[in-house]
């Protein structure tokens, strides 16, 4: 698609930063100054048509009033740190654009403190992980209407764009971005809160089909009647799935891709981390009174996937020896003690 060119400012260059100002050049050539302190990722992509900045206010200096700024930095402190230096040295009608996984209640705060000096501030919740690149990022934005409009070619040029997911019916005469894969969801901060909500649901559906997985592993356990026992071809089912079921989905074709490469997926230890999104996401819920059981369980399951026996574990181990003289460890795996992640056959 054609659209119009823009000078954007890229500060983060990882696995996100850096594909994003590769398909900003590639696909819309935009005009890109990229900053970020590995200098070898500097180095390489100015030899992809990026402009090279040599520190953050070097960048600054490199673009043309009125500035945007795109920060695709982790979460948390260091996103921060460069708001807030960025706020120093940018000026009124200047634009920062945070793509990283931000809380939402920090964009509220932050794009107060901005607007004060004049500059704007849009939270840009953005999907697609390390394939954006190809696939495009899904985008799901909160600022000012005025700004998002101005900023759109660079969302468009981002963005997916219709490719072959058909038309939902009864969608017409609404906002055609949302088609192209990117959503002005609200003021500042909504676009974090949308995105926070869909890593919760994120979080839900891997867990569904990780513990789905771990029962048909386990399906051949010495503990169950040898008549009730299945060895089934894992990952033959992760592949049938994906054609034409009912839980086809992008998350099982990338586990159908992993088990074909390794069945016993060896190269994973099961300790599964987070960013924050599903602790927000249950703090939301929490606040908003909605019973959210699926994805505060799959919170949970990843806190456990990170111990090897807790405190807790132990609590209940005595209880049971106290009540009912049972004694650990339970060898066989008795039917129902199943660890509830994937790894844990
Ligand atoms: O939509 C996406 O592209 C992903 O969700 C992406 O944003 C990232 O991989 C998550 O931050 C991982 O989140 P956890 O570290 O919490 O699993």
């Amino acid at each position: 698609m054609e659209t119009h060119r823009m000078q954007i400012g890229l500060i983060g260059l990882g696995r996100m930063g850096g594909n994003i100002a590769r398909r900003l050049i590639a696909r819309g050539r935009h005009d890109v100054v990229v900053y970020g302190r590995n200098a070898n990722a500097v180095e390489t992509l100015g030899r992809e048509g990026a402009t090279a900045g040599s520190s953050l206010k070097d960048l600054v200096e490199r673009l043309a009033a009125p500035r945007t700024i795109w920060v695709m930095l982790p979460a948390g402190p260091v996103t921060e740190d460069h708001v807030s230096e960025l706020g120093d040295l940018l000026s009124g009608g200047d634009t920062i654009i945070d793509g990283g996984n931000t809380f939402w209640q920090d964009d509220i705060r932050r794009a107060a403190e901005l607007r004060e000096k004049g500059i704007h501030y849009v939270d840009v919740g953005t999907s697609g992980g390390v394939w954006g690149l190809e696939r495009g990022y899904c985008m799901m934005i909160g600022g000012d209407k005025a700004i998002i409009d101005r900023l759109d070619p660079i969302f468009a040029t981002l963005a997916p764009g219709i490719g072959q997911i058909p038309q939902t019916e009864g969608r017409d005469g609404r906002d055609a971005r949302v088609e192209q894969g990117y959503l002005h969801a609200g003021p500042s901060g909504a676009g974090h809160f949308v995105k926070m909500v869909h890593n919760g649901i994120e979080y839900g559906l891997m867990q569904a089909y990780a513990e789905g997985f771990d029962i048909l592993k386990n399906a051949n356990m010495d503990a169950l009647p040898e008549r009730h026992r299945f060895d089934l071809n894992i990952p033959d089912i992760a592949e049938v799935w994906r054609r034409g079921s009912v839980i086809s989905s992008w998350l099982l074709d990338l586990t159908a891709s992993a088990l074909a490469k390794s069945e016993a997926l060896e190269s994973y230890s099961g300790f599964v981390d987070d960013s924050g999104e599903g602790r927000w996401s249950v703090n939301a819920a929490i606040d908003e009174a909605v019973s959210a059981d699926v994805i505060t369980a799959a919170l949970y399951a990843r806190f456990r996937s990170r111990k090897d026996h807790t405190f807790a574990e132990k609590v209940l181990s005595a209880m049971r020896h106290g009540f009912g003289g049972h004694t650990e460890p339970p060898s066989p795996e008795p039917v129902g003690q199943s660890k509830n992640h994937p790894t844990s056959s």
